[in-house]
């Protein structure tokens, strides 16, 4: 594994069941790198993410194959090592973000909540901490937002806090899955202004999974073209973009409006 890689997985087959939804996949990420995965819907995009993170818990079985998490096999976590990394090493965003909150329950509380679950709650500190992480990540009101609740506020902006919550967790690596789709396309447009900010992030690593090219395009260094469970292109952004060299990558440029 090179020392720069934060993220190498190999030759991969991932099922369900006895059924076979990913085989060959190998990429790698590096310290600070984000990349892009789109194909179409149901070629395995979210299980690899699923995979990365927590297998065992989504029914999905690794059959074949390796990710490494930092030179550290990750089938090799035990469920309470898993549990810490969950988080605090590897965030996720996920595509509907009032999964992520109680409604009812004012963000100050949860966000208190959450850092407690982590030993890492510090008072007025950490209060400090969030809002500066509200400013860094373009969002100027960071008080009024903290004594709110999540039914108070639209998709979008419920969907830019959790990217706060998962950032607060200052993990190294953060799975997206289709943070914006779910999003108004006014909504969409700030999502992805927050998700560029984390880019600036340098430490940072980004996978995201979307079906909107532009948007990878717009966040991402290389891309990974999945295609009926298999990466058919996989390289630098700008190259895969200016001169795709498969006629599945083709098809999905052809669709950009
Ligand atoms: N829990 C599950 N049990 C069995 N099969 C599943 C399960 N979840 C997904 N699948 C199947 O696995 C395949 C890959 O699904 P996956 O959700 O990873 O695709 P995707 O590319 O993320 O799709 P989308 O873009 O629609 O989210 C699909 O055929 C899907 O029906």
């Amino acid at each position: 594994m090179s020392k720069e890689n934060i993220l190498e997985i190999q030759n991969l087959q991932l099922n369900y069941g006895s059924t076979c939804v990913g085989k060959h996949i190998t990429l790698s990420l590096s310290k600070g790198e984000s990349l892009g995965i789109a194909g179409e819907s149901g070629s395995g995009k979210s299980t690899l993410l699923k995979a990365i993170v927590d297998p065992e818990s989504y029914g999905v079985t690794v059959e074949k194959g390796r990710i490494q998490y930092k030179g550290m096999m990750v089938s090799e976590w035990t469920p309470a090592e898993r549990q810490k990394i969950k988080g605090t090493e590897i965030g996720m965003i996920l595509q509907n973000p009032y999964t992520n909150f109680n409604p009812i329950r004012p963000y100050k509380k949860q966000f208190a909540e959450t850092l407690k679950s982590h030993n890492m709650w510090q008072g007025k500190k950490s209060i400090s901490a969030i809002q500066a992480l509200f400013k860094q990540l373009g969002l100027d009101d960071g008080r009024r937002i903290l004594s709110s609740c999540p039914y108070e506020m639209s998709g979008g902006m419920n969907q830019r806090i959790s990217i706060v919550v998962s950032m607060m967790l200052q993990p190294s690596l953060i799975l997206a899955d289709e943070p914006t789709s779910a999003l108004d396309a006014a909504s969409q447009a700030q999502v992805v202004e927050e998700l560029w900010h984390l880019r600036k992030m340098s430490e940072l690593s980004m996978i995201m999974v979307s079906h909107n090219l532009s948007m990878i395009a717009q966040i991402c260094d290389t891309v990974a073209i999945m295609h009926k469970g298999q990466i058919v292109e996989f390289g630098d952004i700008r190259e895969v973009l200016l001169a795709p060299k498969h006629w599945y990558t083709n098809q999905l440029l052809k669709a950009i409006p």
